[in-house]
Parts: structure tokens; sequence; C-alpha cells
């Protein structure tokens, strides 16, 4: 299980998301959505180990020790000129380590997923010469290699064909199928409504987060459009005790209210 407590991320002292408190259960294939400035990218950093929290933790099981970690589209450098192939190839490292050599294994798994990304024959292009939808099938593919139990997306549909987030989404079902935890930015709610089971809806706080035709509604829509607006980027660190205990949900959004409306855009 992935567990929030009362976390709060931001940057330079400034809080971009702050007191979330959940539990995302082991095989859960969750969807995390929200407006611009919402601080999905920030959570997906907090949780994959790149930003260390302002408050609060972040606890994962032992099984959820395993983590890959997709960031935004424009993150990626795509400029070296190193051949396809040895991206992909860089899925394995956990498995090999920095001395040991590809084997006859090794080099057959990294053409099995680029066939499974439907990039078979792509393996000595260099990255430069790839389209923005191949070189996101290509970060699919090592993900693959990189068997994780626990796979963090962030927007991994964006600027991408029908065809290809076809592809792609029936990766993540696979994974899903396998009993890997999945975590994915997503702005599409379309898609997010057809094919992710959870839902958790953030808004610089969690708005709600469960099953997700009960987060998706109109009203709880309507209610997280202000809520990133209203939030003052530059607001005092929040002095607000840390929760002793948290609610053994499964998925589901943990709010904490210091006496403040929502008018006030924040607690900090
Ligand atoms: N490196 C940074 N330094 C300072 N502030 C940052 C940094 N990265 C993000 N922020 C701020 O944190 C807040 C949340 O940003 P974040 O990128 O997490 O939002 P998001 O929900 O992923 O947005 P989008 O949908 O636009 O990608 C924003 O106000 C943003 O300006």
């Amino acid at each position: 299980m992935l567990r929030l407590h009362d976390l709060t991320l931001g940057y330079d002292r400034h809080p971009a998301v702050h007191h979330l408190g959940l539990a995302v259960e082991d095989g859960a294939l969750l969807a995390v959505v929200g407006p611009n400035g919402a601080g999905k990218s920030t959570l997906l950093k907090g949780i994959a180990g790149l930003l260390r929290p302002m408050s609060g933790r972040i606890e994962r099981t032992p099984s959820l020790a395993r983590l890959a970690y997709l960031p935004q589209h424009a993150e990626v450098d795509r400029s070296f000129p190193v051949r396809v192939a040895d991206v992909v190839a860089m899925g394995l490292w956990s498995e090999l380590g920095p001395w040991r050599r590809l084997t006859r294994d090794h080099h057959d798994r990294v053409v099995h997923a680029l066939e499974a990304v439907g990039l078979q024959g792509f393996g000595q292009r260099t990255l430069d010469t790839l389209s923005g939808g191949q070189f996101q099938r290509l970060l699919f593919a090592r993900l693959m290699l990189q068997d994780a139990r626990l796979i963090l997306l962030d927007e991994p549909f964006a600027a991408v064909d029908e065809a290809t987030v076809d592809t792609l989404m029936a990766l993540v079902q696979v994974w899903h199928a396998q009993g890997r935890t999945v975590l994915a930015v997503l702005h599409d709610l379309a898609l997010v409504r057809r094919a992710f089971p959870q839902t958790l809806l953030l808004a610089r706080e969690a708005v709600a987060c469960g099953p997700t035709a009960t987060v998706l509604t109109p009203a709880n829509l309507a209610r997280t459009r202000g809520m990133v607006e209203a939030f003052d980027d530059h607001a005092a660190a929040c002095d607000a005790p840390e929760a002793t205990t948290e609610p053994p949900v499964h998925a589901t959004a943990h709010r904490h209210d210091h006496g403040h409306g929502h008018d006030h855009g924040h607690r900090h």
C-alpha cells in the first residue's frame, strides 16, 4: 500500500499541495486529475522521491519498493544522439547494475518491448529522429523492462494521437492485470472514466478520491475550478499540527479543515 500522511509538498518553502492524507491499495489503477497548477506533477515527484516533503510523510510497503517514474514529456531531453535500443535497455539497469553486459536474453527482451509498443525495427535509430508519439512509445518500452511494482506516469498521453494512446493504454491495462500499482496524471476525463477505476481529484488539496464515477461529479469538478486560483503561492508555511492518526481508507481523500473556508484559498 502507498500511504500519504498529512503530506505537504512545495518549492522553496512555498507549498504546492498540502495536507494530503490518503491510502492507495496495492494493485490500484488510479488517475490523478485536476486543473493546471493543481499540484499533480508535484505529487508524483514527491512519491517518486524527487521532492522532500515539507511536512508529513509518504509510506510505501516493501511490495511497492520498486518504482518507475515517467516525467512529463516536456521535462525529458531527447536531443542526445543515443540509439533507441540503448535507451530501452536502460530499463534493465536495476537488474544489470553498472558493469554487466547485455546477454542474448536481455537483447531479446529489448526487441520484445519495442514490438509491444509498436516500434519494431526502430532499435538502431537515434532518439532525435523520433516523433513525439514514437518517443513516448519508447519510454513505455523502457518502463516495461523496469518491471516496477509502482508506476507513476505524468501526462503520458499528452500530445500523442489516438492510436498511440490505445497502444500505450493497453500496456497500462496489462500492468494493472499483473497486479502492479499505476498512478497516472491525466487531463482526458473521458479516458479516465473509461479506463481508470479510481481517481484522485486534486486542487492543491485532495478534493475527492475513490471510485471514478463518484469523484468526477459535476459538483466536484466545479469546486476545483476556483480552488487553484485562490491558492496563494507565497503564503507562509503552515503551522497546522500533523495529524496523529490516519484513517485506514482505501484510496480515499482525507481532508483537514483548520477552521477556514475555501474562500480563503488555502490554509497555510
Ligand atoms: N520547480 C518549481 N519551482 C517553484 N514552483 C513550482 C515548481 N514546479 C511547480 N511549481 C509550482 O507548483 C504548483 C503546482 O505545479 P504542478 O506542476 O505540480 O501542477 P500540475 O497540476 O502538474 O499542473 P499542469 O496540469 O499544468 O501540469 C504551481 O503553482 C507551480 O507554479
